[in-house]
C-alpha cells in the first residue's frame, strides 16, 4: 500500500493513488511520529508526500526498531530491508514467513503446562511483535480467546503484580489530580478512538482487584483488534486507581496499585470527571468503554455522561445485547414467541438488569406495553425475589418489583413462576442446583439455561451440568467457554454467551461513521444482527451464537448495523460513504506485515 524511500537527507513516503484513506494515512503516521509534518500533494487526492530530514527520521533503525512492536518484524525482515535498516547481522541469517513464524509460537505456546504460563507467553509476544501476536490469535480464536480473555484473564488478574512483565496502558491515581490530561498525552499514539477503563472494583465475578484489574482493558482492547479490526494503536487501556479494599492486595508487597483503601465520595467523582474531560481534550472523538465498575458506580457513571460524551458501559449495555441475541437465537428452537416467555434472571445487578432494560425495549417493539414487558422479566437477588412489598429496593430493581408474594429461594421461584428461561448473572457459582435444572426440563420441553457469569469458576452452572440434568434438552449459552458434551451418544455444543459479540462491532461502528453518542438504539440492532447471524446448522447443533471463527464477519454486521444508526438518529459526525460496509470492511486491520522497503 505504501512505499518507503529512505535516503540521508530525507524519507519520502508515496502512498499509491486510491489506496490509502485518510484513517490508514494517519495510523501509520502516528506510527512513525510524523503526523504534524505531513503535507498533501496539491492536488488533494489521496496521495501524499512526506518530507522530514533525517535526524527527524521516521523508521527507527537497528535495535530500537527490532524493539518496537508496531514496527518490528523479527526473523520476517527481508535482507533488503535489514540491510537498509541497519538490521543486518542483529537477526538470525534466515528469513521466515509470518506463517512460520505463527507454527513456531503456536509450537511453544502449546508447550507451556499452564493456561497462565500461555497467558504470559502471549502477552510477552505482544510486547515484541503486535503483528505476530494478532495473527496468531485471528487465526486460532477459539484455542487462544480463553487465554487472553475469560477464564484466564481473570486468573491473571488474581495475580498480576506477581506476573508483571512490561506497562500496558495508562494509570490514573489520585495524586495526579489535575494532570490527567498530561499523563494521557504522555500515551505514544495521539490518534486514539477507542479506550477501556476500568476502576478494578468488579473484575469479572472476582470482586476488587484494585489495580490488578488491568488485565481487563488489555485483554477487552486485543479482541477489539481481533475481533473487528480496529487497528491496536487506535486503542489504548486506562486503569483509574482509585485505591482497594481487597486486604490480599493490601499486604501484597507485589501488587502494583497504590496501597491504600478505596476513594469514595466527591474526590473519586472529581477523578472520574477530569478523566473523561482529559479524553476530550486530548482524544477529541474517541469512545469511552467503562468496564467492570461496581454496581454502586456503573450505573450512576453512564446515567451522568451517556448524553455528554461518547460512552457506554460494556457489562450493562453490552452484555444485555449479546443475552437478547441469544434470547432471540433460542426462541427458533424452542418456536416460543417472545412475547409469551417468562424470564428469570438470579442477580439483579448490571448484567441482569441491563439485559432487562433491552429485553422490555424488544418486547415493546414486539407490541407489548410498557408495563406487560416489564412483567415478562423477574428477579432474584441476593434477598430473594423482588416484589413489591420489599421494602429494600433501590434504582432499575424498582421497576421490576411486581406485585407478587416473596419467595427466599431460586428454586422456589423457578418452581412457582414457571419460566422458559433463567440467565445467571450473578457472579455466585452453582447456583443452578440439579433440581433447579431438573424442573426446568419439567417445566419447559426445551428450557432455555445461560448461565453468564465470569469466569468459568463463578458459572451458575457447567455445561456438562446443565445438559445432564436436563437430559440434554437445553439451551444453553455460557458467559466462559466449556467443551462440547456428550450426552446419550449426542454431541452438544454450548455457546459463548459473552459480550464479546457485541463491543467490538459496537466501537467499529461507532469509530466508522464518527458518532458522536452510543445509544440504547445501537445495541437492540446488534442484538438482533448476532441473533440474524446465527445459521440453522449452528441451531442444530445447541448454538444459540455463531461460531467464533465467524466473529470477523459477525462484528462488521454488527459495526454495519450501529454505523447506519448513527447516520438515521443524526449522531454521525462522518460523511456517510456510498457502500459503508466496504467502507467498514476496508477500516479492518488486517495482521500482515508491510513492506518497508
Ligand atoms: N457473559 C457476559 O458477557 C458477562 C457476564 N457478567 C458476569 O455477571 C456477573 C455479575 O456481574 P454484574 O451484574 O456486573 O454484578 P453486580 O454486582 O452488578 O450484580 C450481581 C447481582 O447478583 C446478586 N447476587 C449476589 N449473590 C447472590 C445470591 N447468592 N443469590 C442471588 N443473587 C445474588 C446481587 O444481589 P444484590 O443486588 O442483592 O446485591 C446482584 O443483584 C459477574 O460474574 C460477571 O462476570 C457481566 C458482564 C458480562
Ligand atoms: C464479560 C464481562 O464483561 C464480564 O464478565 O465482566
Ligand atoms: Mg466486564
Amino acid at each position: 500500500m505504501y512505499k518507503i524511500i529512505h535516503d540521508k537527507d530525507e524519507m519520502i513516503i508515496r502512498f499509491e493513488k486510491d489506496l490509502v484513506d485518510g484513517e490508514t494515512l494517519s495510523r501509520f503516521l502516528s506510527h512513525i511520529n510524523l503526523q504534524s509534518m505531513l503535507k498533501k500533494s496539491a492536488g488533494g487526492d489521496a496521495s501524499a508526500r512526506l518530507r522530514a530530514r533525517s535526524h527527524l527520521a521516521a523508521l527507527p533503525t537497528g535495535i530500537a526498531l527490532l524493539r518496537d512492536p508496531s514496527l518490528n518484524k523479527g526473523s520476517a525482515f527481508t535482507l533488503e530491508e535489514r540491510e537498509a535498516l541497519g538490521l543486518t547481522g542483529l537477526l538470525p541469517p534466515r528469513v521466515h514467513t509470518l506463517d512460520e513464524q505463527v507454527q513456531r509460537i503456536l509450537e511453544n505456546l502449546r508447550k507451556q503446562s499452564t493456561d497462565i504460563e500461555r497467558y504470559v507467553y502471549l502477552i510477552a509476544l505482544q510486547d515484541r511483535n503486535k503483528t505476530l501476536f494478532y495473527r496468531v490469535l485471528l487465526d486460532n480464536i477459539e484455542e487462544l480467546m480463553p487465554i487472553v480473555y475469560t477464564p484466564t484473564v481473570g486468573q491473571a488478574c488474581l495475580q498480576f503484580g506477581h506476573i508483571f512483565r512490561r506497562p500496558r496502558g495508562i494509570y490514573i491515581t489520585a495524586r495526579d489530580k489535575g494532570r490527567v490530561a498530561e499523563l494521557l498525552g504522555n500515551w505514544p499514539f495521539n490518534d486514539i478512538k477507542v479506550i477501556v477503563v476500568t476502576d478494578g472494583e468488579r473484575i469479572l465475578g472476582l470482586g476488587d482487584l484494585g489495580a490488578d484489574g488491568m488485565g481487563i482493558p488489555v485483554g477487552k482492547l486485543a479482541l477489539y483488534s481481533v475481533c473487528a479490526g480496529i487497528h491496536p494503536s487506535l486503542s489504548l487501556p486506562v486503569t483509574l486507581d482509585m485505591g482497594t479494599d481487597n486486604a490480599r492486595l493490601l499486604n501484597d508487597p507485589l501488587y502494583i496499585g497504590l496501597q491504600h483503601p478505596r476513594i469514595r465520595g466527591e474526590l473519586y467523582d472529581e477523578m472520574l470527571e477530569e478523566f473523561i474531560l482529559a479524553v476530550q481534550q486530548v482524544f477529541p472523538g474517541c469512545m469511552i468503554q467503562f468496564e467492570d465498575f461496581a454496581n454502586r458506580n456503573a450505573f450512576r457513571l453512564l446515567q451522568q455522561y451517556r448524553d455528554q460524551v461518547c460512552c457506554f458501559n460494556d457489562d450493562i449495555q453490552g452484555t444485555a445485547a449479546v443475552t437478547v441475541a441469544g434470547i432471540f437465537s433460542a426462541l427458533r428452537i424452542t418456536g416460543g414467541d417472545l412475547k409469551e416467555q417468562r424470564f428469570l434472571f438470579l442477580g439483579a445487578g448490571e448484567a441482569g438488569l441491563g439485559a432487562g432494560e433491552l429485553l422490555v425495549s424488544a418486547l415493546v417493539d414486539a407490541g407489548l406495553s410498557l408495563d406487560e414487558a416489564r412483567r415478562c422479566c423477574w428477579y432474584v437477588d441476593s434477598k430473594g425475589l423482588i416484589v413489591k412489598s420489599r421494602t429494600d429496593l433501590s434504582g432499575h430493581k424498582l421497576l421490576y418489583a411486581h406485585d407478587h408474594p416473596p419467595i427466599a429461594d431460586f428454586h422456589t421461584a423457578v418452581e412457582t413462576l414457571k419460566p422458559q428461561a433463567i440467565i445467571g448473572v450473578s457472579g455466585q457459582p452453582k447456583r443452578f442446583t440439579p433440581e433447579i435444572l431438573e424442573t426446568m426440563a419439567r417445566i419447559n420441553e426445551r428450557p432455555i439455561v445461560f448461565s453468564l457469569s465470569n469466569p468459568t469458576s463463578k458459572s451458575e452452572c457447567t455445561a456438562e451440568e446443565a445438559y445432564t440434568w436436563t437430559e440434554g434438552r437445553a439451551i444453553f449459552a455460557s458467559g466462559s467457554p466449556f467443551d462440547p458434551v456428550v450426552i446419550k451418544g449426542r454431541k452438544l455444543y454450548p455457546s459463548q454467551g459473552n459480550n464479546v459479540y457485541i463491543f467490538p462491532g459496537v466501537g467499529m461502528g461507532v469509530m466508522a461513521s464518527g458518532a458522536v453518542r452510543v445509544t440504547d438504539e445501537m445495541f437492540l440492532v446488534a442484538a438482533k444482527v448476532v441473533a440474524g447471524e446465527v445459521s440453522d446448522a449452528d441451531l442444530e447443533y445447541g448454538r444459540v451464537y455463531p461460531p467464533l471463527p465467524r466473529i470477523r464477519e459477525v462484528s462488521l454486521a454488527v459495526a454495519v448495523a450501529v454505523a447506519e444508526v448513527a447516520y438515521r438518529e443524526g449522531l454521525a459526525a462522518k460523511p456517510k460513504p456510498d457502500d459503508l460496509a466496504e467502507y467498514i470492511r476496508g477500516l479492518m486491520f488486517e495482521p500482515e506485515y508491510q513492506t518497508y522497503i
